[in-house]
């Protein structure tokens, strides 16, 4: 047998036994993900229930007190360097250094990267182009004076300036317009054609039903439903799944009986 044939990709991400406690707090416990390779894979989860902490520990942003995290095969804590070359990310709360415009910060990166200088010339202006950050660019706006979606669309710039393999973005529709939304997802949708993967984490469940291919339902930082859509959804709503799992608040009729005066 043709070895080749058999040989399936590593995954695009996977989490074993990852843990990570704050003081007393277990924020993430223990989890295990695959994120297999060529998915548009979408992290779900209430408030709280430690989607940030898991990502930012499978980037190599947050140091686990346990477990193992692989992007692309290669273990991110003990190959950063490599691991980093095939990921692309937008991280939560991103902190952007805030005195220069989109093109600098552009530039920055691409060389900090150790790209050639005409291709992060070349892939900057297409990209504050087509993320609609051009005019932006033109009045010297500085990263400090942009908007929140703003800030979310050049995060995505510099997460997409090498071509990774890998995209794990936090939220990254929180924020953006619609039209810089259909923007996104046709970006996305294109990296994931061309053999990339992309793990977003997102509350929007009408979203999530329409990009992914596959969804983690993560509660009290453990996944508590993973695999295709359909799976997880087993013939109902991805939100009434969520629900289901997460439960419901009862909010009884003698409680904030103050806010109607
Ligand atoms: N630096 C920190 N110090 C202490 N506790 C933290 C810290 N970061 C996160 N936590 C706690 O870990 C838990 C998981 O938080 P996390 O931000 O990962 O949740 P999340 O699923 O991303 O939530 P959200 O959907 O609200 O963004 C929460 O209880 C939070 O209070």
């Amino acid at each position: 047998m043709d070895d080749r044939e058999t040989t399936t990709p590593a995954p695009a991400l996977e989490l074993r036994g990852l843990r990570r406690t704050f003081g007393d707090k277990v924020a993430v416990d223990d989890m295990d993900l695959v994120v297999p390779a060529g998915s548009f894979y979408g992290v779900v989860g209430p408030n709280g229930a430690g989607k940030t902490t898991a990502l930012s520990m499978a980037v190599g942003l947050l140091r686990p007190s346990a477990g193992v995290a692989r992007v692309d095969g290669v273990d991110v804590w003990a190959d950063p360097v490599e691991a980093k070359r095939r990921l692309g990310v937008l991280p939560d709360g991103l902190a952007l250094p805030e005195r220069l415009t989109g093109g600098e910060l552009l530039t920055y990166w691409g060389r900090f990267r150790r790209m050639p200088r005409d291709v992060v010339a070349a892939r900057s202006a297409e990209l504050l182009r087509v993320l609609e950050l051009e005019e932006a660019e033109q009045l010297g706006t500085l990263v400090g004076e942009y908007s929140t979606g703003m800030r979310k669309k050049i995060g995505l710039a510099t997460a997409l300036l090498h071509t990774p393999r890998v995209l794990v973005l936090d939220e990254p529709y929180e924020a953006v317009d619609p039209v810089s939304a259909r923007v996104l997802t046709r970006i996305l949708r294109r990296f994931t054609a061309a053999g990339g993967s992309v793990v977003v984490s997102s509350h929007v469940m009408s979203l999530v039903e329409q990009l992914c291919d596959r969804v983690a339902i993560v509660v009290r930082g453990r996944v508590e439903a993973a695999g295709t859509l359909d799976e997880v959804r087993a013939g109902a709503a991805l939100e009434d799944r969520f629900v289901a799992l997460v439960g419901e608040p009862e909010v009884r009729e003698e409680e904030l009986a103050w806010i109607a005066g």
